[in-house]
């Protein structure tokens, strides 16, 4: 493939700069590698492990000439990272990150980079529970979409450009704008986590998770609760402090039904629980008809088509 960036500067070397680093090598697609991060020790291991093609010890010099700039940390930390790297950013430069959130991060960082520096923000919906240098992988991102969310401003070269890089990484590209990302994450991701989180905690309250009777007794479902619960605390404090108002809003509507499925248990009203269970099944079977569960082997396929 093409190269598309001499150098990419990744700050914060984590689970998704770990796993972008492999994707990107594989790929073929970026000269040089240069890795930041904040915590002295994770330095030491990206270096030992060659993560990078260079680690270097100030957010500033990793930036340094870099045409790429990747800010892969918690959320809550771009803006301070965006202050410090504003003014030694190269002109021309595209800047992206990867936070789970986009409207916060982008009133966050765009402030601080110099005029002639490209701002393009963008999220890959691909991960695990895992954290750190040494969790990533360089097939995380494949055939998972990756969104784009451009500024106002942003210029559709560099936006062009991160997209291609994303689709050689193995992603699926989508652009989208970041109200809309917000919006949609609150009901696919975020709050999802949240309720694995209160399941995971319900289940500790009872006293049973450390017995192991809960995992030995468990079906997949719960299995499943247990993996996304382990997820970096740090990370996820960050998402419901930053993608507030659509997390409220979508934790408002999953309380009112779990109100009335609670309530239909009460009075012993299967209808309502048939009805309600009966829906949500049409939704899963009609997301695998349309082809559009990556996971499944009709992937991408027309809808009907069996072959
Ligand atoms: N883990 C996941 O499944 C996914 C995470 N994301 C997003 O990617 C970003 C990074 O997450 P992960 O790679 O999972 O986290 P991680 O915990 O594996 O890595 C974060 C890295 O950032 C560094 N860091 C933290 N604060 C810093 C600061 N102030 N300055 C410099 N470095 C700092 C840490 O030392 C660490 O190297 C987050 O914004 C998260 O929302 C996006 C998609 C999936
Ligand atoms: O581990 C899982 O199942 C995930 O859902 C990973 C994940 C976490 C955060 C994101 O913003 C995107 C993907």
């Amino acid at each position: 493939m093409a190269q598309i960036y001499d150098r990419v500067a990744l700050i914060g070397l984590g689970h998704i700069a770990s796993s972008m680093s492999h994707a990107m090598r594989r790929a073929g697609m970026v000269g040089e590698i240069v890795g930041y991060a904040r915590s002295a020790e994770t330095r030491e291991i990206a270096s030992a492990i060659g993560l990078c093609d260079r680690v270097v010890d100030s957010a500033s010099d990793a930036v340094a000439d870099a045409d790429l700039v990747v800010l892969c940390v918690p959320v809550g930390a771009m803006e301070a990272v965006a202050r410090e790297i504003g003014p030694a950013l190269k002109a021309g430069a595209t800047v992206s990150d990867v936070g789970s959130v986009k409207c916060a991060v982008i009133d966050a960082v765009g402030p601080h980079l110099p005029e002639g520096v490209h701002f393009v923000p963008a999220h890959p919906l691909a991960g695990t529970e895992h954290s750190g240098p040494r969790s990533g992988f360089a097939e995380l991102f494949d055939n998972r979409y990756t969104i784009i969310t451009p500024v106002k401003d942003s210029d559709p070269v560099a936006v062009a450009q991160l997209d291609a890089l994303w689709q050689g990484m193995g992603a699926l590209t989508e652009i989208m704008d970041a109200e809309r990302h917000d919006r949609v994450l609150a009901v696919t991701s975020h709050t999802p986590h949240l309720i694995a989180y209160t399941m995971v905690g319900v289940a500790d309250d009872l006293g049973r998770v450390s017995e192991s009777e809960v995992i030995k007794y468990s079906a997949t479902g719960f299995r499943d609760f247990t993996r996304i619960a382990a997820s970096d605390p740090t990370m996820w404090r960050d998402v419901f402090l930053n993608n507030k108002e659509a997390t409220l809003e979508i934790l408002g509507r999953f309380t009112e039904e779990l109100f009335a499925l609670q309530r239909a248990i009460r009075r012993g009203d299967g209808d309502h629980l048939h009805d309600y269970f009966t829906r949500t099944r049409a939704i899963r079977r009609g997301i695998i008809e349309a082809g559009q569960d990556t996971d499944a082997p009709n992937f991408g396929r027309a809808p009907g088509r069996k072959d």
